[in-house]
């Protein structure tokens, strides 16, 4: 093969993960994955939470390939095959100044990629993973490819890798919105304001120790369209006004208004769950408990200072502002219904922004069990710890959208014969 036949162009992204507030759940169309209504997501710091992939293309591979954490795995499945049509279709030559050599990529030819992702969080957080690694997956191949198109674009790609893939190409607060057009190219993702518009929001995910086998997304949104009645009436009655409120609820920076609509909206995605036949249950008793407590904690402030959402599993995400400076008391309280194991170490029951440990005046595991019961389960909530039941926190904010790792170091693959390194 001639030298100029040996390069291997490689690129490296990160990618956030998202959290629905409105959730997406049922598809019109399976293959395209078209969902049935609108969604709204927060997107979460990829400082705590992200995924990171390497791709690369060389006029030497001789098939496509990836490797999911570092373990090869078929490509063979039509979400993957179709993002990657259509990233390649949008591809465009790349001018090498420093090797003189044109590549030529435009259409592709007989180029094939080899593409490295992989969680940089804990996967037995079981966190909406497909969602980060998908966007991830399309934003690297489109940065490798010189895809001219815009997020907005990209966004319709990811969305056929996985529906809730197509909020994680921005920042901040994004609405996936669903098909109007028969061949669902207007089914895109936009934000709606980044992260920046809101920073005091903080997001605390208690991660719920389960061993029960979840029923995956993919599965258990397709049942739940072909058996329940209830989602028919919440995609066409319910989510367009949510949307338009929650919308509204950001804009304004408006918590209680946030808050409401965002456990409403987690309630009734359970609700539909529950309405499926057999019915799906995501959430345990430990999300139970977690949802009581919050509940009680916003009566006893008399309006809504915390929201919680559930996604298809137990583990709770907890929406905070800081406005009121309540957080380190809340945190308190939930510490207290739901200490570590003994043998846990902070470090590894907070993870994430571990300030909230200090403004909650915790510097050791000694200072959770002597913890008080906290004022508002006094009066009508028993005081039982649940040890060990979240098994840890991970504490965070909105965040950014996708970015380029500049660093080569950091590159999953071997530049030279772009293999896993
Ligand atoms: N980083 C990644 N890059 C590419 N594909 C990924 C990545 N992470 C997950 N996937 C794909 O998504 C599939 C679903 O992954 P996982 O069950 O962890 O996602 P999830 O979003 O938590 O679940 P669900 O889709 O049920 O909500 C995996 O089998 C894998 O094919
Ligand atoms: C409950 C949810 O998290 C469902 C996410 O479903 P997925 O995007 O994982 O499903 P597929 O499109 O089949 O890949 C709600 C949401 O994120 O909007």
């Amino acid at each position: 093969m001639a030298n100029a036949e040996k390069w291997v162009l490689t690129v490296t992204a990160q990618t956030p993960t998202n959290i629905a507030v409105i959730k997406y759940w049922g598809k019109g169309d399976e293959d395209l994955i078209l969902p049935i209504n609108d969604s709204i997501s927060v997107t979460l710091d990829p400082d705590h939470l992200c995924t990171t992939t390497s791709v690369a293309v060389s006029p030497a591979f001789t098939h496509d390939r990836m490797w999911l954490n570092g373990k090869e795995v078929s490509l063979s499945g039509g979400r993957f095959q179709n993002c990657l049509r259509e990233v390649r279709s949008c591809a465009n030559d790349v001018e090498d100044e420093k090797e003189g050599v044109l590549k030529s990529l435009k259409g592709l030819g007989d180029l094939h990629v080899h593409m490295c992702p992989t969680i940089d969080f804990p996967t037995a957080a079981g966190l909406a993973s497909s969602a980060a690694g998908l966007a991830c997956l399309v934003f690297s191949l489109a940065k490798l490819m010189n895809v001219k198109e815009d997020h907005s674009r990209l966004s319709a790609i990811a969305r056929q890798g996985s529906g809730s893939a197509c909020r994680s190409l921005y920042g901040g607060f994004v609405n996936g919105s669903f098909l109007k057009e028969e061949n669902g190219s207007d089914s895109i993702a936009v934000q709606l304001a980044d992260e920046k518009h809101w920073d005091d929001l903080v997001i605390i995910i208690a991660v719920v120790s389960s061993r029960q086998k979840e029923t995956s997304s993919t599965s258990g949104m397709r049942e739940t369209v072909e058996t329940s009645m209830l989602l028919q009436h919440r995609a066409k009655e319910v989510v367009p006004e949510r949307i338009i409120q929650m919308e509204e609820a950001i804009k304004n920076r408006d918590f209680p208004a946030f808050a409401r609509l965002t456990c409403a909206d987690s309630n009734q995605f359970h609700a539909v769950c529950l309405d499926t036949l057999p019915p799906i249950f995501y959430m345990n008793d430990t999300s139970h408990r977690i949802i009581s407590c919050v509940e009680k904690w916003n009566c006893s402030e008399g309006t809504p200072q915390v929201a919680y959402t559930f996604d298809a599993g137990p583990k709770c995400r907890i929406n905070f502002t800081q406005t009121e400076k309540l957080l380190p008391n809340f945190f308190k309280g939930c510490s207290f219904h739901f200490p570590p194991n003994s043998d846990t170490d902070l470090n590894s029951y907070v993870i994430g922004d571990q300030t909230i440990l200090q403004d909650a005046g915790i510097k050791d595991l000694k200072d959770i069990e002597a913890l008080s019961t906290p004022p508002e389960t006094k009066e009508n909530l028993s005081a039982q710890k649940y040890r060990g039941d979240v098994s840890y926190f991970i504490c965070t904010k909105p965040g950014r959208g996708p970015a380029v790792v500049n660093d080569e170091s950091r590159s999953l693959i071997n530049p030279e014969f772009g293999l896993p390194k």
